[in-house]
């Protein structure tokens, strides 16, 4: 048995990586930072040491180009071992690497060996702008340290729960089968852990608790979870269905691609890159941020307006329709960047759904906090919640449960 009780954990993006380590003896944080616009003149790190000497000294900030995913995670290394608390420590138990796609056959977190990995790689089709960057991870913390367990948790695990006929698209059987195309869902982490966490706020066992979680970030997606057990999502094959979202265009006719080709003369490529870097947010008024969007609509702009209502209408579509798909909610959770801080979104969203049973509390909706908190009045049937997402605990917490099984 080991006493080793820390886990690093490392989130990669499609341009950025968010890591964490933490000691999951008492669960405390130790270090925790991002970098962002990998690929970019412009990169940014900023590392918080949150014990030993750095600690104290608040965050650290370096600017400049870093070219790619596997310089970006040598300079993660880097500036965690300048805290003594880098790979090398007897005290790691682990690394969780955020895997977005597991297909079909990883449903739970999994001891990452080549044969393991081999798989992650070959499911990139699948999520050409995450499975890449991950399995970057992967390859960068065996370099460093090859003895430590490596351990996937993977975005798609938490849905796999999903009942048949709705994980099925309305194709032809064999051809879906042949090649594996089936509604998967992601952001799983954060859909476990914040429905869990919904649950707590409400002071009930999840068990009892049937939730709607709107995760809100750059990638946005919403769950129906019923008793802690995910029965729909809103991302599908890829994490290009569903929501609006900063660059991606979320539910569309799928015969806008034919349409593209055929009159357009797109090849698969540019479409491809038109619906996950072009559209949603960016694509309807040019900012795919949803500060820049709310300054603009507030100065009357009227594409980011636009923009603002199209992605408001999506949500209240979804939770509508995850309203009829639970039969009873008894919570509507807003998470992530947009979820969390844009009172105006979750202003949006519910506005006019009294039906549905859902109110808002404007002055509690309006209050800025980190903490997890009830934004709806007394009197709603279904409360309207905003819980801080934490993957990185929950990848953490998956992963060392794995490794002192
Ligand atoms: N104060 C804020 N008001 C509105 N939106 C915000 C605010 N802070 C962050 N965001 C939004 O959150 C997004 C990032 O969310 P995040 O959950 O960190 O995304 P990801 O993990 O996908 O990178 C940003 O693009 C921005 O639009
Ligand atoms: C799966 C996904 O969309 O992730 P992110 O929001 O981090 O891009
Ligand atoms: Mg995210």
């Amino acid at each position: 048995m080991t006493t080793a009780s820390r886990v690093l954990v490392l989130n990669s993006g499609s341009s950025s990586v968010k890591y964490q380590l933490l000691d999951m003896a008492d669960s405390a944080r130790l270090a925790a930072g991002l970098v962002e616009r990998i690929g970019e003149e412009t990169s940014r790190l900023v590392h918080e040491p949150l014990t030993g000497p750095g600690a104290g000294g608040g965050k650290r900030e370096r600017l400049g180009a870093i070219a790619d995913h596997a310089a970006a995670l040598r300079v993660v290394a880097a500036e965690l071992a300048a805290d003594g608390l880098g790979l090398d420590s007897p005290e790691l138990a682990a690394v969780g690497h955020r895997v977005v796609h597991g297909g079909t056959r990883f449903t739970q977190p999994t001891v990452i060996d080549d044969e393991v990995l081999a798989e992650i790689r070959s499911l990139i089709p699948l999520a050409p702008l995450h499975n890449p960057a991950n399995v970057t991870g992967i390859e960068v913390a065996r370099s460093l340290r090859a003895d430590l367990p490596q351990v996937a948790v993977f975005d798609t695990a938490f849905h796999s729960t999903m009942p048949e006929h709705v994980a099925r698209y309305a194709i032809d059987a064999a051809t879906a089968e042949k090649y594996a195309i089936r509604r998967y869902g992601f952001h799983g982490t954060s859909h476990a852990y914040v429905s869990r966490a919904t649950a707590a706020l409400l002071g009930r066992p999840v068990e009892d608790v049937n939730v709607i979680v709107l995760h809100l970030g750059n990638g946005a997606s919403a769950s129906a979870v019923r008793g802690g057990v995910c029965v729909e999502t809103s991302m599908g094959l890829t994490p290009l269905e569903g929501l609006v979202m900063g660059t991606r265009s979320g539910d569309l006719d799928p015969a806008v691609v034919f349409h593209l080709a055929r009159v357009g003369g797109f090849s698969v490529d540019e479409i491809d890159s038109l619906l996950n870097k072009k559209s949603g947010l960016l694509g309807l008024c040019g900012d795919n941020d949803m500060r820049e969007v709310l300054r603009r609509a507030g100065e009357g702009d009227e594409s980011a307006r636009l923009a603002f209502a199209a992605y408001v209408h999506r949500l209240k579509k979804y939770i509508g329709a995850y309203s009829a798909v639970l039969g009873r909610v008894d919570a509507v959770t807003f998470t992530a960047g947009v979820g969390e801080n844009a009172h105006q979104v979750r202003e949006a969203a519910v506005d006019g759904l009294a039906e549905l049973g859902l109110a808002l509390d404007p002055e509690a909706n309006a209050v800025r906090s980190s903490q997890p908190r009830l934004v709806s009045p007394d009197y709603a049937r279904v409360a309207v919640a905003v819980v801080p997402t934490d993957e990185e605990l929950e990848i953490a917490t998956q992963a060392y449960a794995l490794v002192t099984r």
